[in-house]
């Protein structure tokens, strides 16, 4: 496979956004950041944007009669710049996701789906219905999207401890640094063209079975 370019979504402050950037530069993912779509005219992740040398494209539900043609303005802009994956970096708007994408959109959710996702799950009011659900355990999900908020197959999970004593900004700390590792790992797996999804089950290819 050639070098994958990449489209990211986003909406809030772009630490994801960055920390994938950052992998591409230190040579460990083959790939390119072909178009950034920001939802807000203004936030952390559109500065981040254009210190990264990206010009964030902004659209914005708002401006759009409905979802429909939200959505394909979206998708004309991933055809236009000949996007073979969509990463939705912290990005907190319902899209109609073309088919021509059906996995090739990722999002990472900040909690062990297919707890505590759907809508009003997002950021911070994740990490307080953990905590006030007592979970020891939580961590983070990489996922293929579909038309089903945080409902697509899985492609990875990884956990870490949680507290009582956690407020949610602490348990957002721990988490945040187990997504770090796991989003380039799965963005990784798919530039490497190593997942397969079969019945809503994604399998990934050992390294050494690439060509099979
Ligand atoms: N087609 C899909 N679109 C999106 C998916 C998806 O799986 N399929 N995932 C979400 C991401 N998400 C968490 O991972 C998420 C984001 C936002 C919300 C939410 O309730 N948003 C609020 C608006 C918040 C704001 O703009 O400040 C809302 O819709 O009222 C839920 C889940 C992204 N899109
Ligand atoms: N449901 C989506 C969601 O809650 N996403 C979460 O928002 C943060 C984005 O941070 P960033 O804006 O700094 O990249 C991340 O923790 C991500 O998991």
């Amino acid at each position: 496979m050639g070098i994958t370019r990449i489209a990211i979504l986003l909406s809030g402050s772009g630490r994801t956004m960055a920390n994938i950037s950052e992998q591409i530069e230190e040579g460990r993912l083959n790939a390119e950041i072909a178009a950034v779509v920001s939802s807000r005219t203004a936030c952390k992740g559109n500065e981040r944007a254009e210190k990264l040398g990206l010009t964030p494209e902004i659209i914005r539900p708002k401006d759009f009669a409905d979802v429909e043609q939200f959505s394909g303005k979206i998708a004309d802009l991933l055809n236009e710049k000949q996007i073979d994956l969509v990463v939705q970096a912290g990005w907190l708007c319902y899209w109609k996701i073309p088919e021509r994408f059906e996995n090739r959109v990722m999002n990472i959710h900040p909690a062990l789906l297919p707890s505590f996702g759907g809508k009003g799950m997002w950021g911070h009011h994740v990490h307080e219905a953990v905590l006030k659900r007592g979970c020891k355990v939580s961590g983070c999900t990489v996922h293929f999207c579909s038309n089903e908020y945080d409902a697509g197959p899985i492609i990875l999970q990884r956990t870490c401890p949680a507290f009582a004593e956690d407020t949610p900004e602490s348990l957002a700390k721990r988490v945040f640094e187990q997504e770090r590792i796991a989003y380039p790992e799965a963005i990784r797996l798919f530039c490497e063209d190593r997942l397969t999804v079969i019945n809503g089950i994604v399998h990934i290819k050992a390294a050494s079975q690439q060509n099979d």
